[in-house]
């Protein structure tokens, strides 16, 4: 029974921590899903998460452009992830968010509110809650992931891709988009997310970059699932 039972713990892949950052456009979510997917692991958007808060602040009258005012009220909504990357899940406040928030009112306004330090503070301990309770291991997706919220995951990996492939990737999502707008909306976007104070849109130093703009989704997956298994291999 005993031999059983640690062959069985010699054989079976160690949780694995995996941080997937970069900016717009550059296939974070639909990679991380996928290799999560793939690898029996969980999977946290963590943009969702930004983007939830965001929209409460919205629907509660908070004024955007008073990051005090989203400071007081930044510990009210109860923002809830479901970590199955086959059904990912955002409620708040027990409210399926999962549509809101991905309206351009949001997404215009989400880099102020995911610049006000309170807010960031809150959502990463409530991301690194989720990493800690992950028991096979979890990918999580965002733009600190790598340099703040998950400093030890044992993969980070930093996607890029030109603003042209994302913005074409990006407008094709929505029809009648015009991709010279959303090139732009990407690019100030990204200012925003790299330039604010507390834990900008940066590389870890010892993170993997891949620039995905030659590159079709099935390649990239391919290229990050081996990485993980390759640090699986030597955990
Ligand atoms: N390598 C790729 N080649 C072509 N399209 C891609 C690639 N990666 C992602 N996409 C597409 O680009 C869009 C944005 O990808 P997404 O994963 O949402 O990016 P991010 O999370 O970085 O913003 C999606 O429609 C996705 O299917
Ligand atoms: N770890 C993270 C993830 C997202 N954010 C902020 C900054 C981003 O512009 C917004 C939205 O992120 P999201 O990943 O949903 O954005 P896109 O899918 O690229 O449109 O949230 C952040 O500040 N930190």
């Amino acid at each position: 029974m005993s031999v059983t039972v640690e062959s069985a713990a010699r054989t079976a892949p160690a949780a694995v921590i995996v941080a997937i950052d970069g900016p717009s456009g550059t296939g974070k979510s639909s990679t991380s899903k996928a290799v999560a997917a793939k690898l029996g692991l969980s999977y946290l958007d963590t943009g969702a998460q930004y983007r939830a808060i965001t929209w409460w602040m919205i629907s509660n009258g908070i004024d955007i452009d008073d990051p005090a005012e989203i400071a007081v009220a930044a510990a009210k909504p109860v923002i809830v992830s479901g970590t199955d990357p086959s059904a990912p899940t955002i409620t708040v406040d027990g409210e399926d968010a999962s549509g809101p928030i991905r309206t351009q009112d949001v997404t215009s306004k989400v880099s102020a509110v995911s610049a006000v330090p309170e807010v960031r503070a809150l959502i990463t301990q409530l991301q690194r809650d989720i990493a800690a309770g992950a028991g096979q291991g979890i990918v999580v997706e965002g733009r600190d992931i790598g340099t703040t919220v998950l400093p030890d995951a044992d993969l980070k990996v930093f996607l890029t891709a030109s603003p042209e492939a994302r913005a074409a990737r990006r407008s094709g999502e929505i029809k009648g988009s015009d991709v010279a707008a959303t090139r732009e909306a990407l690019i100030k976007r990204d200012a925003a997310d790299s330039g604010r104070k507390t834990s900008p849109l940066a590389k870890a130093d010892d993170a993997v970059e891949v620039d995905t703009t030659e590159l079709t989704l099935d390649q990239v997956i391919e290229c990050v699932v081996t990485l993980i298994e390759e640090k699986q291999a030597t955990k």
